[in-house]
């Protein structure tokens, strides 16, 4: 009985001091992530961009961007999660949770790096913990201007999501659109690094890019900046991701069947062939033309 209440005594102290160390472990935890926020994504290094830095976090991002998918393609289309007239506050169910979300983010320290851009820019609340200027720094300040999320938003849910997505509504809306949340985050921030290979690009060569600039030139910009070598590569590397990220793994020593994927691989090549890469160069088209500004 004694060991009893003794233990009890002790668990009960336990139990204040949790409880007064709490609060500063949040705060803690919060500044550690707000702050971890702004930092680089490993594309810097002392300070200085280098093609070969932002491109590799570029490959980074790919492997974020295959993930996603393979996760939405959990659910199938769930038709029900995009109508407007669904929740009958005029916002699809999908348009509704990113918008909140955003929100949300925002006030913990999102959206102030340059390849963090919301979908939903309009009456974003402010940061609550004080902001830090990390990489706006290293970018042209009308950087933050540039954005083709419009055009993001409009090609995943109409050509995109039927790609990978089977037909059918099995009612789990909610994590259908988390799901969405995470691929368009994650590929709205591969295009917007675009921004970053931009700067690098100038860089390297303002005499170069500073005529075209300056006659405003979008096609002549368009043509400094393709590699054709390069996208070709990408194209390969994103399908290969996605073939061995995505693949059935069995055990069965006898299964000589054929292996299976979460998600066509070749939708993914297709994916930033068709969209990613090219969206890419428009952001750098975009964030040169006010490079000079
Ligand atoms: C991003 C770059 O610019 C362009 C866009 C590419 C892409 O989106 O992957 C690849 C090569 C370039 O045509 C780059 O040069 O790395």
């Amino acid at each position: 009985m004694k060991k009893l209440s003794k233990s009890f005594l002790a668990a009960a102290m336990l139990e204040t001091k949790l409880k007064a160390f709490l609060p500063l472990l949040i705060q803690h935890l919060f500044l550690y992530h707000y702050l971890s926020s702004l930092l680089p994504i490993s594309m810097a290094c002392n300070n200085k961009f280098t093609l070969d830095s932002v491109r590799d976090a570029l490959i980074r991002e790919e492997d974020s961007i295959v993930f996603s998918l393979i996760e939405r393609a959990r659910f199938p289309y769930n038709a029900p999660a995009y109508d407007p007239s669904f929740l009958g506050n005029g916002f699809s169910i999908a348009e509704f949770y990113v918008r909140g979300t955003e929100s949300l983010q925002a006030k913990i320290g999102r959206y102030q790096k340059p390849e963090d851009v919301p979908f939903f820019p309009k009456d974003l609340p402010s940061p609550l913990p004080p902001t830090k200027d990390s990489q706006k720094v290293l970018l042209h300040p009308a950087s933050a201007s540039v954005t083709v999320n419009e055009a993001i938003w409009k090609f995943y849910f109409t050509e995109l999501l039927p790609l990978f997505t089977t037909k059918g509504n099995d009612g789990n809306y909610a994590s259908t659109v988390a799901s969405d949340f995470v691929c368009l985050q994650a590929i709205s921030r591969r295009i917007h690094s675009g921004k970053y290979v931009a700067e690098v690009k100038f860089t390297d060569a303002p005499q170069d890019y500073s005529p075209a600039i300056s006659s405003k030139d979008r096609d002549k910009l368009m043509d400094l900046l393709t590699f054709v070598a390069v996208e070709e590569a990408v194209k390969k590397r994103v399908e290969k991701k996605a073939r061995l990220f995505s693949q059935n793994v069995t055990l069965d020593e006898n299964d000589s069947g054929k292996t299976q994927y979460k998600i066509n691989p070749l939708v993914v090549s297709h994916l930033y062939d068709k969209w990613v890469m090219p969206l890419t160069k428009v952001v750098e088209v975009e964030y040169l033309l006010l490079r000079l500004s």
